[in-house]
């Protein structure tokens, strides 16, 4: 299978400043990411997870181009990523849909960026809509519908204007519990009829075996691949019970196995930042970040 992505010795470095007046000094740099290496197939669905503060969206945002590494590179179909682009969708924890607009005006929205002529526009959205189980929704407002199904309008939204790749920062974290797994099955079927690339970012570990044909584990920060891992499910829709079968309770097993030291690290690393804050030679940071 063709490679789409291909991340090479991705590093990110955040310089931080405080302010001191009218000077600013410079602080310890943060490094976020290092040495990422990891090559994602056309048509695979890629989950990532890491515990929390290990560079799981600072690696997103690389990916969607909102951001630059501070070395190393990523190859969209061999070609460097050098900014946004609507060959990359994104799809955020936040619902960021707009708020004065329809469900078909929300999904619409890329399709009139990209220059489609109405009538295909309002056709392709419908499609669309009708594929994430909206239908009968198309006129209602953000407000009015719920939080599962905002994430649908949005998952719609992203497919409409066809990229080439779907990036997921943990779109189903502010779900309760039944959403999240309707979407996640949801989700399988949307992929397998689309047969889009995903790249799918989590911290949950049964998440990211439920969805992902290759779970890469990241190191706490600054994060690094642990390991990946194929999870050789075939056809995870059809199974009945998905979560009780032994071989995926032995997967997330495996996965949490690689995690919790990295989990008990990133935990020790949130202490020590609560910690300087209350520091008082160093609670005058303020903004001014600066990056690297
Ligand atoms: N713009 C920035 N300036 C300085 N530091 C940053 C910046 N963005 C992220 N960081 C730091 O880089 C590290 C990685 O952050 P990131 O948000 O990518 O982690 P994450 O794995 O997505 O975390 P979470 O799971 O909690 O969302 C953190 O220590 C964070 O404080």
């Amino acid at each position: 299978m063709t490679t789409k992505i291909s991340i090479q010795h991705v590093q990110k470095t955040f310089r931080i400043q405080r302010n001191l007046g009218h000077l600013k000094e410079d602080l310890q740099p943060i490094s976020a990411l290092q040495d990422i290496n990891l090559e994602v197939k056309q048509g695979e669905f890629m989950v990532i997870v890491g515990p929390s503060g290990c560079g799981k969206s600072t690696l997103l945002d690389l990916l969607a181009g909102l951001t630059k590494p501070s070395s190393g590179q990523i190859l969209l179909d061999g070609k460097a990523i050098t900014g946004p682009n609507l060959d990359r969708g994104i799809v955020f924890q936040q619902y960021a849909l707009f708020p004065w607009k329809t469900t078909l005006a929300n999904v619409e929205f890329g399709l009139e960026a990209k220059g489609v002529p109405r009538k295909e526009r309002r056709e392709k959205a419908l499609s669309f809509i009708n594929l994430v189980g909206l239908s009968g929704f198309e006129n209602r407002y953000p407000h009015e519908i719920s939080g599962g199904m905002k994430q649908r309008v949005a998952i719609a939204r992203s497919l409409a204007y066809d990229p080439e790749v779907l990036l997921m920062d943990e779109p189903f974290a502010a779900l309760d519990a039944q959403t999240r797994e309707t979407l996640q099955s949801e989700l399988l079927r949307i992929w397998e009829a689309t047969k889009k690339t995903i790249i799918f970012i989590t911290h949950g570990i049964e998440e990211a075996v439920y969805l992902g044909q290759r779970v890469a584990v990241m190191t706490s920060r600054p994060g690094r691949i642990k390991k990946v891992l194929d999870i050789p499910f075939q056809a995870r829709r059809n199974e009945d019970d998905l979560r009780s079968n032994p071989e995926f309770v032995k997967l997330r097993h495996e996965v949490w196995e690689l995690l919790k030291d990295e989990v008990s690290k990133a935990q020790e690393q949130e202490k020590a930042k609560t910690l300087d804050s209350f520091d008082p030679s160093k609670s005058s940071i303020k903004g001014g970040v600066v990056n690297g």
